[in-house]
């Protein structure tokens, strides 16, 4: 007779560190207590032959709003889309909620709200604004997973975009504080500029939002963002970066040394500028997305290993603040609902279009996010010792995304109407079954506030945090 486990995961494609194995999976009390083959264990067992058991999806980029605009999306339903596309770990962005998570007991009221509703673990950004440098430290020791700032305006009144003086003397403090600052890319002078002359001219079009944004407003923020990265010594990510050129300038700047990580969108390798004009403003969003052999270039740049994580930036809203604009694509508000389909959609293209390995794979979609911000090695990668947080995905299964299906607040999404050929069948946070496909179903799950206090190392280098 075998141990006894909570949970074995049996005969499934194993998605280890550098290679794919047939392999079992032995869960105790959250954790992988074994790997190996043919086990004979006793426990509630999951069968998943001829499926991919990879890491849990590591979201580092969503918005869900509350508290204070629970009405666009909150931890609820949020939480309920992501575990149903795959994710076990989210980090929430510090605006759209109120108010905005840029002190502490905003960071508080945040994680409260999260622990209680959230159905898998979570860490929260906090933010840098004009206004808040004394508020940085002490967010820092409490456990934000970083800092995020805007170059360019929000979109959202509560949440200033950063001058020149705050991103230089918040770097400062970010980088004394061993954190990372989250960067939203884009020449607030270019963008605002352009959009005026365009709705100055009577043009609202979807061409005309897209070019009032170029690829060059991207590139010189990013160019920008780096000149103060090596006055200050901080570190960046780089979110949503949405053309190749911005990420030469980034994997130019990390050969000379600097510390800089950069995430893609699915929707900018999914999708391409015409998509706009095709599906309306629900595939809105800034940057915007790109033309088609922009959406290549990107690619290959993700096969190259330039970019380091997926994040998917669902930023949902009410469907009708997407509707009642359909004809002026500068009022429409900007942001796409995309984090259930986000590992599916990225696990399409780059497993049958552009071939990248599994181990690749899951280094985009967790392994790497767990390294930059903390989480490793209790996640982002299967292993022996590690949180059982993973997910099954079938890649046979040709899978259209419905309306129906979207768990999110208001189900709009560009993906509505897109196949995939995969389909996650499984989530499991923290050897809980949060997620399963037959039944069609998120269970009840008490999802962890992450709370990454950065800085302490053990001996082994591993770095240790305190959650
Ligand atoms: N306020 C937002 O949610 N903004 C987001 N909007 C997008 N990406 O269109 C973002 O990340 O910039
Ligand atoms: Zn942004
Ligand atoms: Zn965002």
């Amino acid at each position: 007779m075998g141990s006894n486990y909570d949970l074995i995961i049996k005969n499934g494609n194993v998605v280890l560190e550098n290679k794919v194995e047939t392999l079992d999976i032995a869960i105790k009390d959250g954790k992988i207590v074994q790997i190996g083959k043919h086990m004979d264990v006793k426990g509630e067992v999951i069968d998943a032959e001829n499926s991919f058991v990879l890491p849990g999806m590591i979201d580092v980029h969503v918005h869900f709003s509350e508290p204070g605009r629970e009405h666009w999306e909150g931890f609820v339903t949020g939480s309920h889309a992501l575990a149903k596309g795959g994710c076990t770990t989210f980090f929430d962005m510090p605006l759209n909620g109120i108010p905005s998570t840029i002190n502490v007991p905003a960071f508080h009221q945040k994680g409260f709200i999260g622990e209680e509703k959230s159905v898998i673990n979570f860490g929260l950004w906090g933010g840098l604004v004009p206004g808040n440098l004394e508020e940085l430290a002490g967010l820092a020791e409490k456990g934000v997973i970083g800092f995020k700032a805007f170059l360019s305006p929000t979109g959202t009144p509560e949440f200033e975009n950063v001058d020149d003086l705050t991103l230089m003397e918040g770097m400062k403090k970010i980088a004394k504080a061993n954190k990372v600052l989250a960067l939203h890319s884009e020449s607030g002078d270019l963008v605002s500029r352009l959009a005026e002359e365009k709705i100055s001219q009577g043009k609202f079009s979807a061409d005309d939002y897209s070019s009032s944004r170029p690829v060059i407003a991207e590139v010189e923020a990013v160019s920008r963002a780096l000149v103060f990265a090596e006055e200050t010594g901080c570190s960046i990510h780089f979110v949503h970066i949405s053309s190749a050129k911005a990420v030469d300038l980034i994997t130019e700047a990390k050969r000379k040394g600097l510390d800089i990580s950069v995430e893609t969108c699915p929707h900018y390798l999914w999708f391409n500028q015409s998509s706009l004009v095709d599906k309306g403003a629900v595939a809105k969003c800034a940057p915007p997305l790109r033309v088609e052999a922009e959406r290549k270039s990107l690619w290959e740049k993700v096969s190259l290993g330039e970019i380091d994580m997926i994040s998917s930036d669902h930023s949902p809203c009410p469907t009708e603040d997407k509707e009642k604009f359909a004809n002026d694509y500068f009022k429409a508000w900007g942001g796409i609902s995309g984090g259930q389909s986000s590992l599916e959609a990225f696990f399409d293209k780059a497993y049958y279009d552009y071939n990248l390995s599994l181990p690749q794979i899951a280094k985009l979609t967790a392994e790497n996010a767990a390294k930059r911000f903390g989480l490793f090695p209790d996640k982002g990668m299967i292993r022996e010792g590690s949180d059982a947080d993973l997910v099954i995905l079938n890649p046979d299964i040709n899978n259209q995304c419905k309306q129906e299906d979207l768990l999110y607040k208001h189900p709009h999404s560009p993906y509505v109407g897109e196949t995939f050929r995969c389909k996650v069948t499984h989530t499991i946070c923290h050897g809980n079954l949060v997620y399963e496909q037959l039944k069609n179903k998120v269970f009840n799950n008490r999802g962890k506030w992450l709370k990454v206090i950065s800085g302490v190392r053990e001996k082994n280098g591993e770095r240790f945090n305190e959650y």
